[in-house]
């Protein structure tokens, strides 16, 4: 007898597809089990204003195979220059369901984020008025601070001062990766909420660094120690509504990762619901999965969970994924999760 759960179609709440040749590679992966994903704004230029967003959209809806009802969320990129009047109006109109925090250095195509958060307090005061969630890439960008630390330290330095300035904006504290992110989010008081992305509750560092260096397994925020890693899959697999997933698939070109000095990103779209199935069965959790991949996000932004369903059937024989996805880009390397997958998701 094959085992199977059944649970409402997932949203992912943090995706990256990119733009182009890399967009229309991608995006099917996505748009095979997901009903919507948030959308990072982080292209070159990035996406800044309720125009660019816009227009965005509309690139991704052109990229969708044929019948897709997938539906891009969008996020603005807060820059320094960012006009609080066209961020409320890019909600207000539905154009943009957030406003993402790059701070400057601290990631992929951040050049443009943000030195000073005090140069965007106008924005963000505008922002918890009209109940808009700030999405926040946690990690500070000191030099000093040693690369595992920046995410605690962003927590102390800048996150918490800020929800004490500003304690109605609704913060989403993305891709935690840490004990103390967990811990920060289930000890406040409210309004705020943390996505995990899947590779996080599948690998530690060791997995990139131990017996070679690995470049497919780096991102940011960098994998940590084992000790965080089981944090995360005690939140995510808690069924504590603060926790969702939000997939943070990240394509590079397979040759902007091997290299000298490889991109940050790791691509899990394809196989996502595959990884997640098999972590939450790890925990004696399966009954949480659609919690965290199907309905504390919706909750969260405020939406309507999905009315469709997609079935995961854990087969005899391991469920195979091709190693890379062929893109106009060039091909880009899927997440190789080194534990085979039995669970295939249905469409
Ligand atoms: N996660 C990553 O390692 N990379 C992301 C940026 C990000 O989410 O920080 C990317 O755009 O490639
Ligand atoms: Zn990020
Ligand atoms: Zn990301």
């Amino acid at each position: 007898m094959t085992d199977t759960v059944t649970i409402r179609r997932p949203d992912d709440w943090h995706l990256h597809l990119r733009d182009g040749e890399m967009l229309e590679g991608v995006t099917p992966a996505s748009a095979r089990h997901f009903g919507r994903a948030i959308i990072m704004p982080n292209l070159v230029p990035p996406v800044v204003t309720k125009a660019d967003a816009a227009a965005y959209r509309a690139r991704i809806v052109s990229a969708l195979p044929e019948g897709s009802s997938f539906q891009p969320l969008m996020t603005l990129y807060l820059t320094e220059e960012t006009d609080p009047e066209d961020v409320a109006a890019a909600f207000e109109e539905k154009v943009a369901l957030a406003v993402k925090l790059y701070p400057a250095g601290a990631t992929t195509n951040s050049q443009s984020g943000v030195r000073d958060i005090d140069k965007v307090m106008n924005v963000l005061e505008r922002m918890a008025e009209i109940g808009m969630t700030f999405c926040v890439h946690g990690e500070v960008t000191d030099p000093e601070v040693d690369i595992f630390d920046r995410e605690a330290v962003f927590i102390e330095r800048v996150l918490e001062p800020l929800r004490e300035r500003l304690p109605q904006l609704r913060v989403t504290m993305e891709h935690i990766t840490t004990q103390n992110g967990v811990d920060y989010v289930t000890g406040a008081d409210g309004n705020i909420a943390a996505s995990i992305t899947t590779h996080h509750l599948m690998i530690n560092r060791n997995a990139i660094l131990a017996g070679g260096i690995r470049p497919h397994y780096y991102c940011l925020p960098v994998a940590k120690r084992e000790r965080h890693r089981l944090a995360l899959r005690q939140a995510a697999t808690s069924g504590d509504p603060r926790f969702f997933l939000g997939t943070d698939s990240a394509p590079h070109p397979t040759d902007a990762k091997e290299t000298a000095c490889g991109c940050a990103g790791i691509f899990t779209a394809p196989n996502t619901m595959s990884c997640l199935a098999h972590v939450f069965e790890e925990e004696g959790a399966l009954g949480q999965l659609e919690g965290f991949t199907s309905r504390h996000g919706a909750e969260w932004y405020g939406l309507p969970v999905s009315e469709e369903t997609i079935t995961l059937a854990k087969q005899t024989e391991p469920v195979a994924y091709p190693a890379t996805v062929e893109t106009g880009a060039g091909p880009v390397t899927v997440f190789d999760p080194m534990v085979p997958l039995y669970w295939a998701a249905s469409a």
